[in-house]
């Protein structure tokens, strides 16, 4: 890509020098990662949940493949997801205008009553080509009140603000309804088990606790090559993503990178770093990553389920999670915090390794 396109970033103009300095693309070095012999990336068909088994006789199968699926790739598509098709029809070509204004403007004037820090592009932090995100998104609080909502719709691009607020109250339900089966699982319960002793994590995620991320990938040109999103796990508890058709997103299973092929009618859910910390390790958070196009760009959205700041996660090991805890208990307002620190001084995200009990760094291998 350029940065000619008055809408575009200044990636190029930005980051030219960690280009320079890296002698290949970054999936060409990057596969030495992988565990094949031929060391090519290979591809990967998720497991596929429909959700409409809920509703039936099947319900207790379907709550089955969602715990399995959770355990065992940490990442999963889901179908008849009660999310219309429609509204993320609606979402996209909204999104495309959204990051099709001048860069100038995204950057000074914040868009309806978006944050004027929601808009954020590149990686500011990066030090090496590995570390550059070469992407810009809008990081988009829910809002929290009808009065502000009627605000929001008052105050201009009235269209977006709703559909993107359509979007993440159809998504949160969605993610609420999951971690439900997840968290009742764990309790080896039914979904409705109470718990006197431990906060209902799922309860803790609210409307002005979680947000909407607006992803755009500009094609990065043939001569380039860069990581779309540098390889990383979500901080959340439970995230939902909807790709466009162009493909590029990558998770890390057994020592590979293997694509995620884009599906039209589905959903992508993927396990957050605190749902893996409170289940003492029995759901995943998986690494994933996004590659550039060379020549093509690409949207997404995710929708981030995540509890208040001051909500206390603890390895659950009595029943679901099993054995001695692996890893201390923190609030989320602390794994933040930590997060941010990591990467101001190490350039990435150390994540839960941060939390983990020394018996298990010791003993235990890699997730
Ligand atoms: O764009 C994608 O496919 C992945 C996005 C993602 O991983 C994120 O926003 O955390
Ligand atoms: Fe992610």
């Amino acid at each position: 890509m350029t940065d000619d396109d008055d809408s575009n970033p200044p990636l190029m103009a930005t980051y030219k020098h960690l280009l320079d300095s890296h002698p290949h693309r970054l999936d060409v070095d990057d596969r030495t990662t992988t565990m094949d012999d031929d060391h090519s990336s290979s591809r990967c068909v998720l497991p596929v949940i429909d959700l409409a088994s809920l509703q039936h006789a099947t319900a207790e199968q379907c709550r089955a493949s969602i715990v399995g699926a959770a355990s065992e790739w940490g990442f999963f598509q889901v179908t008849n997801h009660g999310v219309p098709q429609a509204l993320l029809d609606q979402l996209h070509e909204a999104q495309v205008g959204v990051f099709r204004r001048p860069f100038q403007r995204k950057v000074r004037e914040p868009l309806a009553d978006f944050s004027p820090d929601s808009y954020r592009w590149g990686t500011p932090t990066a030090t090496c080509l590995e570390q550059l995100s070469w992407s810009e998104a809008y990081h988009i609080p829910m809002l929290i009140s009808d009065d502000e909502a009627a605000a929001a719709a008052a105050a201009g691009d009235k269209t977006t603000r709703l559909v993107i607020e359509e979007v993440s109250t159809a998504m949160s339900k969605l993610a609420l309804q999951l971690a439900g089966i997840l968290v009742a699982d764990l309790r080896g319960g039914g979904e409705d088990d109470e718990d006197g002793d431990e906060e209902d994590m799922v309860t803790r995620c609210t409307r002005n606790t979680c947000f909407l991320r607006l992803n755009r990938y500009p094609a990065c040109g043939a001569a380039s090559g860069a990581f779309g999103l540098c390889p990383h796990t979500d901080s959340d508890f439970l995230t939902i993503l909807h790709q466009d058709g162009v493909g590029g997103l990558q998770l890390l299973k057994a020592g590979s990178w293997v694509a995620v092929e884009p599906n039209p009618g589905a959903l992508i859910v993927n396990v957050g770093d605190l749902l893996q910390a409170w289940s003492n390790d029995r759901y995943r958070s998986v690494e994933h990553r996004v590659m550039a196009s060379a020549s093509r760009e690409r949207f997404s959205v995710a929708f981030f389920l995540c509890p208040a700041y001051d909500t206390l996660i603890q390895p659950r090991c009595s029943t679901g999670g099993g054995g001695a805890p692996h890893y201390k208990s923190f609030t989320f307002g602390e794994y933040r915090n930590q997060v941010r620190e990591d990467v101001k001084l190490t350039g990435r995200k150390l994540g839960l390794q941060r939390f983990r009990l020394q018996q298990e760094l010791q003993g235990g291998g890699p997730l």
